[in-house]
């Protein structure tokens, strides 16, 4: 059982290598691409907090200067973590994929961008295709492992197409696996990725049972509600990809998310007890939201994510 954490949007973070050195989580989401592109040519945009000296690509609002980040996901991945690149995160304005095409654009973009890096194509800061179209390296050399879709407003359109041709890049691979994970509510259908979630294949998907009344931790733990995990495990029974490892979302701390939906790992460890052994095909751990809250909520002398950790292996 894995935990996986979002890193990115942590109030005053460290710098990724932190996150790396420590044994706790096993994935790691970097959050966010915030701004999708509007057509077919259009860049996104990202955002990552602190973590960024604040230049950008000309003309775009695609960060450029995240060196720590570059330099950083090596350690990480030497630590046999895997590195996935977030997209969506929450700011409803400029999250919504018009059509199919320009979900296969984002995902050129982000394969070219953010994935292997090919010396034959690649130079310092830019990646350069056949077809003569030129994308940035906003991590240069370093590369992710894949895309998490944090799809929060206006989905449906496109994430299905978007996903599809993100698996057609990744079958180019002979070097490594890559992986797609997705972040829905914990309300069936997900509002925005009931659609991808049907058609196309996901490795992971991290439930947010928080934030959203009548189907989180916080009502299993309160008797309220219905939380929902058996029913997601039959939403990927049905899914285009049944094997699915599904997650049980928390927030690190109480400010890692609205009033009344944090939990404590006193009280978390029965619920994951018991999913865990109810569902050991579907199971693959817990995700918090996030990485800095978590560290900096310290309980009897261990992190919220180091007794999240061990729950999971005791
Ligand atoms: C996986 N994405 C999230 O967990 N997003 C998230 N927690 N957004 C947020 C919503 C309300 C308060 C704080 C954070």
């Amino acid at each position: 059982n894995n935990v996986a954490v979002y890193y990115g949007q942590g109030d005053n973070q460290p710098r990724l290598k932190h996150f790396c050195e420590q044994t706790t989580s096993d994935i790691i989401n970097i959050g966010f691409i915030n701004q999708f592109p509007k057509h077919v040519g259009d860049f996104p945009g990202s955002n990552f907090a602190n973590q960024c000296d604040g230049t950008f690509f000309p003309g775009t609002e695609l960060l450029s200067g995240c060196h720590q980040i570059w330099q950083d996901i090596p350690s990480c991945k030497a630590a046999g973590k895997t590195v996935l690149l977030s997209i969506g995160g929450g700011s409803a304005t400029t999250q919504s994929l018009p059509d199919d095409a320009t979900g296969e654009w984002f995902a050129d973009f982000l394969w070219y961008s953010f994935g292997p890096y090919n010396s034959a194509i690649s130079s310092l800061g830019w990646t350069e295709t056949m077809l003569g179209q030129l994308y940035p390296r906003p991590f240069l050399t370093s590369s992710v492992d894949g895309f998490d879709f944090d799809i929060e407003y206006n989905g449906g359109v496109g994430y299905a197409a978007m996903i599809n041709r993100l698996r057609e890049h990744y079958a180019t691979s002979t070097e490594q696996t890559y992986y797609i994970s997705g972040a829905p509510q914990c309300p069936i259908p997900d509002a925005q990725l009931s659609d991808a979630i049907a058609k196309s294949y996901f490795d992971f998907l991290w439930v947010q049972f928080y934030n959203t009344p009548g189907c989180s931790a916080a009502d299993y733990v309160n008797g309220t509600g219905k939380f929902n995990f058996d029913e997601w495990v039959g939403v990927i029974e049905k899914s285009a990809n049944p094997n699915t490892k599904l997650f049980i979302g928390l927030p690190a701390s109480k400010a890692a998310a609205n009033a009344g939906f944090y939990v404590t790992p006193d009280e978390v460890k029965p619920l994951v007890k018991t999913y865990m052994d109810k569902h050991p095909k579907h199971f693959g751990g817990v995700m918090l939201w996030e990485a800095t809250a978590g560290d900096n909520n310290v309980i009897d002398g261990e992190t919220y994510t180091e007794h999240i950790k061990d729950i999971l292996y005791d």
